[in-house]
């Protein structure tokens, strides 16, 4: 009833909206500092949010399906020995997880004539973009515009016109990363996040191909803290609402009409939820904070994945006259940049041997199409282009075929977030602030790491360790993040560049 008394609402100390890696690294922030009292609220019936997997295909040797991931894939940026680690790495090593290293000289180019050898033009890109690492690192010293990843490129002499090799090639460089083509990117933040994963850490990446799935480390870390049956999970809970105009309580509601009322609460859900007002706030966000995350971008990275069965020789069609390590298989449309860009075979060694299943990954307007559309049109898109790469008569039909579409999921909208030309730090630190009691995080809200599972982590347990804080003080409210009101167009003076803008990691020094 809409007359329920705020009195039944179940009272906790910290509400956790969100069981995705922000969230589970907030509950267990909390944990670590003995505040058992915490309620961690989820709309799917799984711990592990964009770590998110499904059975697809068969395989023929068990009879059983294989698992693949809808979502995230890859630990990105493993880490030197000595130096430090990423954690999603420490964690994925801690459970025992299942990774192969994706070689990405592994690499055979195509266009709609078949194969053509193009590979030369990955270096060409890396040597423009090494360039570009340099600007970046003049417009962040010297406190200078930002400017989009296409200006930086071009000023770098990379310019791809009207060659649809080249196209491609910048594709698997930059799109097939960061979910959105180089003019929609800005050139400092991209190289600050490439820099913290893959200089700080390291260059490498591990694909994750467990049965278990990939969020198996992320179930295994919660239930050192979260007992079988929890009463402090709530799965299949839908947030609808939360009030946070009380002064000492933020209040939570629920599509089947129950509430919690938390001290706290930490908001974990999507860029793309609270772009899309998926979850209504009473009173509505000041302008500062709707401006905040309206201003940060979320992409769409959409993977299409396809079993196919073996030839009479009981190899698969792309293992043809292909180096049997290859990986990965980059084909460049005639007409379309981005068109069924980049094959990815987990029938490789290390992955799923034998499986005949192969994925490929679209990004963008490509992905909105494809999410759009129905299976029918997009696979029959797709084996076209397979066709052109292999040989009309080479490619059978699939046995199995599935995509996600992320763009149309209510709990997430979106695959992950993306830094816009022209967003500045203080424009971002809107997004990350607090409002009094509710607390953000999650990887659209990490400075060094956004799109990454190590963003989600890191900023989940920054923002569980501040409220940590609030609640030992048993301060009324505690330190608040700073919010900028009037935004100055200061991108990136000392005067932005600190801690308590999200500057967690000095991006000049790794
Ligand atoms: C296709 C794809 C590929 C990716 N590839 C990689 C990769 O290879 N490597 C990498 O490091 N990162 C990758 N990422 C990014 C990575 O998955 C994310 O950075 C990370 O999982 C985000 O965690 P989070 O906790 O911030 O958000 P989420 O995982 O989205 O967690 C938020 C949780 O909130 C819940 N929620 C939302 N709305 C509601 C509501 N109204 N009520 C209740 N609950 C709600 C959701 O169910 C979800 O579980 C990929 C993501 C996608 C989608």
């Amino acid at each position: 009833s809409p007359l329920r008394p705020r009195a039944t609402c179940t009272k906790t100390q910290v509400a956790v909206l969100g069981a995705g890696v922000a969230g589970i690294a907030a509950a267990e922030a909390l944990h670590n500092a003995s505040i058992s009292d915490f309620i961690v609220i989820d709309v799917n019936d799984y711990i592990g949010g964009r770590l998110h997997h499904t059975t697809f295909g068969k395989n023929p040797a068990t009879g059983q399906p294989y698992t693949i991931e809808f979502g995230a894939n890859w630990v990105q940026g493993l880490g030197k020995p000595g130096g430090p680690q990423n954690p999603i790495w420490t964690l994925a090593n801690k459970w025992g997880l299942n990774t192969t290293y994706s070689n990405y000289s592994a690499i055979q180019t195509y266009d709609q004539t078949g194969p053509v050898d193009y590979v030369g033009l990955l270096d060409e890109y890396e040597t423009a973009y090494g360039s570009v690492e340099k600007d970046a690192g003049q417009i962040l010293t010297q406190n200078l515009q930002d400017r989009t990843m296409r200006a930086g490129l071009s000023f770098a002499d990379w310019k791809t016109k009207d060659n649809m090799h080249k196209q491609a090639a910048e594709w698997w460089e930059f799109d097939w990363e960061y979910a959105w083509p180089p003019e929609q990117s800005s050139e400092t933040f991209t190289v600050i996040n490439f820099n913290d994963s893959f200089y700080q850490f390291s260059e490498d990446n591990n694909l994750c191909t467990d049965p278990r799935g990939f969020n198996y480390w992320l179930k295994q870390e919660a239930s050192t803290f979260l007992t079988h049956n929890d009463p402090r999970l709530l799965l299949s809970t839908n947030v609808t609402s939360i009030d946070y105009s009380a002064k000492d309580t933020v209040t939570i509601n629920t599509s089947s009409g129950t509430c919690i009322e938390a001290s706290y609460a930490i908001v974990t859900f999507s860029l793309g939820v609270l772009q899309n007002d998926v979850v209504s706030f009473n009173p509505p966000l000041p302008a500062w904070k709707q401006s905040g995350i309206d201003g940060m971008q979320m992409g769409t990275y959409t993977k299409i994945f396809f079993q196919f069965p073996p030839d009479s020789d009981g190899k698969f069609f792309w293992e043809k006259g292909a180096n049997p390590d290859t990986q990965f298989f980059l084909y460049a449309d005639h007409y379309e940049r981005g068109y069924y860009p980049v094959w990815q075979s987990l029938s490789a060694p290390g992955f799923y041997p034998g499986s005949g299943i192969i994925f490929v990954t679209v990004t963008a307007a490509q992905a909105y199409r494809a999410e759009n559309q129905d299976d029918t049109t997009v696979k029959n898109e797709a084996l076209d282009v397979l066709r052109s790469m292999f040989g009309k008569d080479n490619v059978p039909g699939p046995i199995d075929f599935v995509y996600p579409r992320w763009t149309k999921t209510p709990w997430s909208y979106g695959s992950y977030s993306n830094w816009p030309p022209g967003y500045s730090l203080e424009m971002h630190q809107n997004l990350r602030a607090n409002l009094g009691r509710m607390w953000f995080a999650g990887e659209a809200t990490s400075v060094s790491y956004f799109g990454f599972l190590q963003g989600a982590y890191n900023e989940g347990q920054y923002v569980g360790e501040q409220v940590t804080q609030c609640v030992d003080k048993k301060l009324f409210s505690c330190d608040d993040e700073p919010h900028y009101e009037n935004l100055k167009g200061d991108t990136t003076s000392k005067r932005v560049l600190q801690e308590k803008n999200g500057w967690l990691v000095d991006s000049t020094q790794v």
